[in-house]
């Protein structure tokens, strides 16, 4: 089954470009080895307590300590991009927060990682989302979102969306930022619930985002309510999955207590996804070999999650249907 979840043509739509650094792109990046250890201490711990959540969003001051002028983050994008294709990632949503440092502006990280993606796309199709941060003021927000629709005029096939992302314990979720990103032509992929709040998780289900990220707590046994969870069901949004990520963190208690088994259940749309691949020590083929363990998934079942995670992507529908194609045409030469 190892193999299998190797080899099989993956979606990838939720991986936080600055999270998902290996240890041989922070290196080359100039990182000390002991920051590299940090950066991946979650992993080695796996203790989660309360902390453990708010421990990680100290980490990626790490990756933001060596991705901090233009020729490192369009270096950060191009290795990204590459590991995920070295394990038949096929298509992937890359996501990252716009940032200024001394020596770039946000537009020129914006064009760095547009950049790489232009240089790197063999064998792979690679769009990108921009996120807000919810820790920044409104005025960086708004701000930070008119540089995202400059930008989206500029390349609208590769930047297709944007991201609401950040410490969840932190800020707020601002809904006419995301009404006016949808009027600008930009899909919405929102953090939603990844801690127990069930005000705003109603708030950003309310504008019907495309697809939510983790919707940890919206399951009545998980911390949600059952209006919640009902108007949940009704609406259908695909549900971005990252159980390694979760776990780690501690947001979920264990593999097997994930939330992921109510989608399955009630037979929701949902994808399998790394988040930070590069703190949490895992990918994406890993994290399709755990839920086949969990659930007992055959070979079919988990083709099937990668083919029917093409519905949820923001590409155009001639790029959907090769991906189908791709996918059909991979089942017939490997499913004996
Ligand atoms: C663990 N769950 C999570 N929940 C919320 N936001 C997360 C996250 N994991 C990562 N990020 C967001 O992604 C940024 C790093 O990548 P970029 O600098 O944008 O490329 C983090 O600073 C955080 O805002
Ligand atoms: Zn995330």
């Amino acid at each position: 089954m190892d193999a299998y979840c190797e080899n099989l043509p993956k979606i990838e739509l939720h991986a936080h470009l600055n999270g998902s650094l290996s240890e041989k792109t922070l290196e080359e990046l100039g990182c000390q080895f002991n920051n590299v250890e940090e950066y991946q201490k979650l992993n080695k711990i796996f203790g989660k307590t309360e902390k453990t959540l708010e421990d990680c969003f100290e980490l990626f001051k790490i990756a933001h300590n060596v991705t901090n002028n233009v020729e490192s983050v369009y270096h950060a994008t191009k290795c990204v991009i590459q590991d995920f294709s070295a394990e038949n990632v096929i298509y992937l949503e890359l996501r990252t927060t716009p940032r200024s440092e001394s020596t770039m502006t946000k537009e020129q990280y914006i064009e760095a990682v547009v950049r790489a993606i232009i240089d790197n796309k063999n064998n792979i199709i690679v769009k990108l989302l921009l996120s807000l941060d919810r820790s920044h003021s409104k005025e960086v927000s708004e701000e930070a979102l008119d540089l995202i629709i400059k930008m989206k005029e500029r390349y609208p096939n590769i930047i297709r969306g944007v991201d609401l992302c950040g410490n969840p314990n932190e800020g707020k979720f601002c809904g006419d930022l995301f009404l006016k990103a949808r009027e600008n032509g930009l899909k919405l992929a929102i953090h939603c619930g990844e801690v127990k709040n069930n005000a705003e998780v109603k708030d950003i289900l309310k504008i019907q985002p495309d697809r939510i990220g983790h919707g940890t707590c919206i399951h009545p046994g998980y911390g949600g309510s059952q209006d919640i969870w009902d108007l949940y069901k009704k609406l259908k949004i695909p549900t971005e999955c990252c159980l390694t990520s979760n776990v780690v963190c501690g947001s979920s208690e264990s593999y097997e207590k994930h939330h992921v088994q109510e989608w399955i259940k009630n037979e929701l749309p949902f994808c399998i996804n790394t988040d930070d691949k590069g703190v949490f020590c895992t990918s994406l083929s890993q994290e399709f070999e755990v839920i086949s363990r969990l659930f007992n998934f055959t070979k079919h079942n988990l083709w099937k999650i990668s083919y029917d995670t093409i519905d949820y992507t923001f590409c155009d529908k001639m790029e959907k249907d090769s991906l189908r194609k791709y996918l059909m045409k991979w089942a017939t030469e490997n499913t004996k």
